[in-house]
C-alpha cells in the first residue's frame, strides 16, 4: 500500500492510497480520514462512503464536509473508487457506463468481468487492507450518495453481519426497473434478468438476516428523483420485510454535494449511535 498524500484536518489526517487489488486485478486509489482519536491510542470504528456516478474516492473527501464531525465522534472514514481503473481496464464513452460506474456489482459478461468486481472489493479486499494497515476496531457502517447509496443500502442488507447501520442520500433504489439500473446491469450481468435481483436493494430487503438500521434523505428538488431514483420504492419494500427506516424528504435540496454536506452530520451521528459511540 503506498500513501499517495497526507493532509492535517481537524486534529487528524486526510490521505490517499494507492494499492494492488486482486480481486480487481489493477491498482486502485482511496481515500481515508484519520481522526484524531486514533493518535491518543484508540481503535475506532469505520464507516464506508460510497461515490455515485462520475465520481472518484476524491469526490467524497473534497465535497461532503464529513471530516469535521468524524473528527468529533472518532470515526474513521473510507472512501473508495467507484470502479476500477486504468489503460487496461474495459471504459465506456458514456459516463454512466465503465470507469466511475461501477455499481459495485461483480461483472459476469465480457469485456467487464476481468476487472469489476466491486462488490468483493467493498465487502472483503478493502475491509481487509483497512484492518490490517489502521487502528480500528471491525465495527462497520456504510453509507452512499445516489449509485453509491444503492451500493450501500444493497451491500449492508446482504451483509447485515458486518454492518451495523446504513445509509444513503438520493439513492437508487431499484436498478432493475430504472434506465441507469437497466443499462448498467445488462452490461455488466448479462441480457438476462434474473442475475440482477442479487444486486437490487428492494429485492434484498427480503434477504436480510438481522433488523438493520436504515437512514435515507432525498431532496425534492432532485432532478433524478422521479426517474432513477424513486426511494419512496424501497422505503415501502423494507417495511413490508420489517426493517426499520428513517426517510427524510428534504424541501428544495438537489442531487448535489450542497445537499449532502447540509445532512452528513446527521448521517454520521446515525452511524456513530448505532456503532455505540
Ligand atoms: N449529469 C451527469 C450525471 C453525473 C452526476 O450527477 N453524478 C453524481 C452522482 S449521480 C448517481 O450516481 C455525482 O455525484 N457527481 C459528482 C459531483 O461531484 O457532483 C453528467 O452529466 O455528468
Amino acid at each position: 500500500m503506498q500513501l499517495v498524500s497526507s493532509q492535517k484536518m481537524f486534529n487528524g489526517w486526510q490521505q490517499r492510497y494507492r494499492h494492488q487489488s486482486e480481486v480487481n486485478q489493477c491498482e486502485m486509489t482511496f481515500s481515508v480520514y484519520v481522526p484524531f482519536r486514533v493518535a491518543q491510542g484508540h481503535k475506532v470504528p469505520v464507516v464506508y462512503c460510497l461515490s455515485g456516478l462520475t465520481c472518484s474516492d476524491e469526490n467524497f473527501s473534497t465535497k461532503a464536509g464529513a471530516q469535521q464531525y468524524a473528527a468529533q465522534l472518532g470515526l474513521m472514514l473510507v472512501m473508495p473508487d467507484t470502479s476500477p481503473r486504468g489503460e487496461g481496464v474495459a471504459d465506456d464513452a458514456a459516463y454512466d457506463l465503465g470507469q466511475g460506474a461501477g455499481f459495485y456489482v461483480n461483472a459476469t459478461a465480457a469485456p467487464w468481468a476481468a476487472h469489476y468486481r466491486m462488490y468483493d472489493y467493498i465487502v472483503s479486499e478493502l475491509p481487509a487492507l483497512i484492518e490490517a494497515h489502521f487502528q480500528v476496531t471491525k465495527e462497520r457502517a456504510i453509507m452512499g450518495h445516489s449509485m453509491g447509496g444503492h451500493g450501500a443500502l444493497m451491500i449492508a442488507l446482504r451483509n447485515t453481519d458486518r454492518y451495523s447501520s446504513v445509509s444513503a442520500f438520493a439513492p437508487i433504489v431499484n436498478p432493475m426497473d430504472v434506465p441507469w439500473g437497466q443499462k448498467a446491469f445488462a452490461a455488466y450481468l448479462g441480457e438476462d434478468s434474473k442475475a440482477w435481483a442479487q444486486y437490487d436493494a428492494c429485492h434484498c430487503v427480503n434477504h436480510a438476516t438481522k433488523r438493520i438500521p436504515i437512514l435515507i434523505d432525498q431532496g425534492s428538488a432532485d432532478d433524478f428523483y422521479p426517474s432513477q431514483l424513486q426511494p419512496e420504492k424501497f422505503v415501502t419494500a423494507a417495511k413490508v420485510a420489517g426493517l426499520p427506516v428513517r426517510y427524510n424528504m428534504r424541501p428544495e435540496y438537489d442531487h448535489s454535494y450542497y445537499f449532502i454536506a447540509s445532512f452528513v452530520e446527521s448521517h454520521l451521528s446515525f452511524h456513530a449511535e448505532h456503532l455505540g459511540l
